[in-house]
């Protein structure tokens, strides 16, 4: 076996990227459970699957929907949930190891992105976030430069991305974009999941085309497809077909029509193949696969295989993972399997995750926190105008409620505090959208290794600090000798700075406890039980 191999050229060549390294990747009877905890009867969603992906190859998973892609995917980053059990190998250059983040990037189905930044905001804010804080400004603006002309973003490269409000970038730039922030430090081994889900032919061609590059730069890609167009198909390095969690088929792509035929469920000339493959390797397909039939009758009766004709979507699905395991392409995988085993000592492997400093990701993160606050209606500016209304409305029906320690004064300061603080956790309710799509942002981040849970729960709360610090602490005090300067028209100013203190406090108690809940969506059911528990007092 040949195994090319340079060392990263850190700092140098291609901006201070590592070039060159390589993966080799080998997973070995790698099998999932999910375990019943009495109730129901435990589920296999991986049966003992083996393969290997290369550097300079593109490889596609496809399959039924529910067969088990993105699970396979999510066992190979070492990001299953942890409701289920792994048993097998994950072998990478030869080392039985979790995958750490340095080398292997993982773009998720969904696509985390703030919606306030532009195309090159993103870009530069992740560039600082992981790559060394001893880069030049110029170096990383170049990097970024080079990854938006790679992933062809140069035309919206200033557009804003866009939320539930706001009209951005279009699904199939939004994807590119994804795929862009992984690929920012050049990792060895790239893992996607479907990342042409929803995309218009085209934008799935150029995604496909933009991946195999990838590949042929040396890095190591594997990518579930749900349904690519025959045009996408031809792309394809190498293919790993399952169904319900098994190997139907693995080896070159181009190979596998010939598997198919001599398995009996040859192609039609005029059919896409991936289509061919999924029909028969759907369960839920009986209805369509007697279209399909009918089809075949009519057009092409030489063509229909006894097989096809007669076996149920079960027994075809059974008959093909049976011809597979003791077919050629499962031999070759085995010894393929083996030798890439043996080499590990030919290759170098890079270590570790962000190599920016802690300081400079915390920096970064409460930039672009700030940005992103002041760039949305919804989340900063409506509710500062509320507040300011609101203030003002409390300072009139509060005016000059006294200075004497009478029972009177000191209930009327009392139901101001209270009704200052009811009124304004109600209109923090505001910014929750934008709170979740900023929680989700740190929350991805922090699971693709871009930073640790200290910079995560620290940027998070000092998001919110200066609004803390510089209004909440003296306001709040302010409030309690509010009879004394009732009279004077900067009492209005002062209620103003307390209703934003009061804010500051509760939005950065929320972020706190957000950031400390491992789960963004439970930290956002405390934080709605802080408010409401708030709102009732
Ligand atoms: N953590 C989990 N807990 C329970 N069931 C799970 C878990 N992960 C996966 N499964 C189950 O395993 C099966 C395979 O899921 P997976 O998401 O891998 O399929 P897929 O091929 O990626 O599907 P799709 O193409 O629709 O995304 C599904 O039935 C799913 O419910």
């Amino acid at each position: 076996m040949e195994i090319e191999m340079e060392g990263g050229d850190g700092g140098g060549g291609s901006g201070g990227r590592d070039v060159g390294v390589v993966a080799y990747l080998v997973w070995e009877d790698l099998t999932v459970v999910v375990p019943s905890f009495g109730s129901g009867a435990t589920r296999r969603v991986l049966h003992g699957l083996s393969g290997y992906a290369e550097p300079g190859r593109f490889m596609a998973v496809m399959g039924p929907s529910g067969s088990g892609k993105s699970t396979l995917l999510d066992s190979l980053a070492g990001r299953l949930s942890r409701n289920v059990i792994l048993s097998g190998n994950v072998v990478l250059n030869g080392k039985r190891r979790s995958l750490d983040h340095g080398g292997v990037a993982y773009v998720t189905q969904e696509d985390v992105l703030l919606g306030t930044l532009t195309v090159k905001e993103t870009l530069t804010y992740a560039a600082q976030l992981r790559l060394p804080t001893t880069m030049t400004k110029q170096k990383v603006n170049s990097i970024v430069e080079e990854t938006i002309t790679e992933m062809g973003l140069e035309h919206c490269a200033d557009q804003l991305i866009g939320n539930w409000h706001l009209r951005g970038i279009s699904s199939g730039e939004k994807k590119r974009l994804s795929i862009a922030l992984e690929i920012l430090t050049q990792p060895h081994l790239l893992l996607l999941d479907e990342p042409t889900s929803g995309l218009d032919n085209a934008s799935a061609f150029f995604i496909t085309q933009t991946l195999k590059n990838a590949a042929f730069n040396g890095r190591t890609v594997i990518s579930s497809i749900h349904q690519p167009s025959s045009e996408v198909f031809a792309l394809l390095d190498d293919l790993l077909l399952l169904s319900n969690g098994e190997t139907v088929y693995f080896g070159e792509a181009k190979m596998a029509l010939q598997f198919f035929a001599e398995a009996g469920f040859p192609c039609p000339s005029r059919r896409n193949p991936s289509d061919h493959f999924l029909h028969c390797t759907n369960s839920s397909f009986d209805t369509v696969r007697s279209t399909l039939i009918r089809s075949h009758r009519m057009h092409e009766p030489e063509q229909l295989s006894d097989s096809l004709m007669n076996l149920g979507a079960e027994e075809i699905k059974a008959t093909l993972i049976e011809k597979y395991n003791c077919s050629k392409y499962a031999t070759k995988t085995r010894s393929r399997i083996r030798e890439i085993s043996n080499t590990h000592e030919l290759v170098t492997e890079r270590k570790g995750g962000s190599k920016a400093r802690r300081w400079v990701q915390l920096l970064t993160l409460v930039r672009r926190s700030f940005v992103n606050m002041s760039r949305d209606w919804g989340y900063y500016r409506i509710r500062v105008l509320a507040y300011i209304l609101l203030a003002l409305s409390v300072g009139t029906v509060f005016y000059d409620i006294g200075t004497t320690t009478s029972f009177t004064a000191l209930l009327a300061r009392v139901n101001c505090g209270g009704y200052v603080m009811g009124f304004l956790t109600l209109l923090s309710i505001g910014g929750f959208p934008s709170f979740i799509e900023e929680v989700k942002v740190f929350s991805h981040e922090r699971t693709q290794g871009h930073y640790g849970n200290a910079v995560f729960v620290l940027s998070n709360f000092l998001s919110s600090f200066p609004f803390l610090v510089g209004i909440s602490v003296s306001s709040i005090t302010i409030i309690f000798y509010m009879g004394e300067i009732g009279s004077d028209f900067s009492h209005y100013a002062y209620l103003c700075l307390v209703l934003f203190g009061c804010i500051a406090a509760v939005e950065s108690s929320m972020m706190l406890v957000a950031s400390l809940v491992p789960n963004y969506k439970m930290g956002i059911l405390v934080g709605c039980g802080f408010i409401v528990s708030k709102a009732t007092c």
